[in-house]
């Protein structure tokens, strides 16, 4: 098992409690957020980690999320990085709303999941690959 530090910037919000293996952890919204349509906002989510060594985070919305609240993640995954985890480093849901709406402080609005980081990558370059093209975006069809 492995045991991260976390840090919450807000006492009102739910704690996050143990986890089963495989399960993506709920997030909550640490404060009440009004939008209208089109809006952007970074919404807390009231907490900060030491994520374990060679692990990241990503933030998804919840399946329901557009359903409960019409708001998207602006970055489509949420990246935490290891570094991210200084005392002030509070983790936030960049939202963008597509409808006039209410984020309510505890609402579950995001999951995470923690995954490891890739391996150290150099670059070679090189004039050609040798693989055979695949003949463009879409080259598979539909069917
Ligand atoms: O949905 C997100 C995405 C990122 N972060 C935090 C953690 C991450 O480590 C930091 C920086 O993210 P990233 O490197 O993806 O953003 P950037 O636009 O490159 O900003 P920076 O210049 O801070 O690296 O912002 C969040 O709280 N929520």
């Amino acid at each position: 098992m492995e045991t991260i530090k976390i840090k919450y910037f807000d006492n009102e919000i739910d704690k996050i409690e143990k986890i089963s293996k495989g399960d993506l952890i709920d997030l909550r919204a640490a404060e009440t957020v009004k939008m209208k349509a089109g809006d952007f906002k970074l919404i807390k989510l009231g907490v900060g980690m030491k994520l374990p060594n060679g692990y990241k985070a990503n933030i998804y919305p919840r399946s329901s999320t557009y359903k409960n609240f019409g708001i998207m993640l602006a970055n489509s995954v949420g990246q935490i990085d290891n570094s991210y985890s200084g005392d002030n480093d509070e983790w936030r849901f960049p939202a963008i709303a597509m409808r006039d709406t209410i984020i309510r402080k505890n609402d579950r609005i995001c999951q995470f999941e923690i995954q490891k980081i890739q391996p150290e990558i150099e670059f070679v370059e090189v004039d050609h690959l040798d693989d055979e093209s695949r003949g463009g975006i879409g080259s598979t069809g539909t069917n």
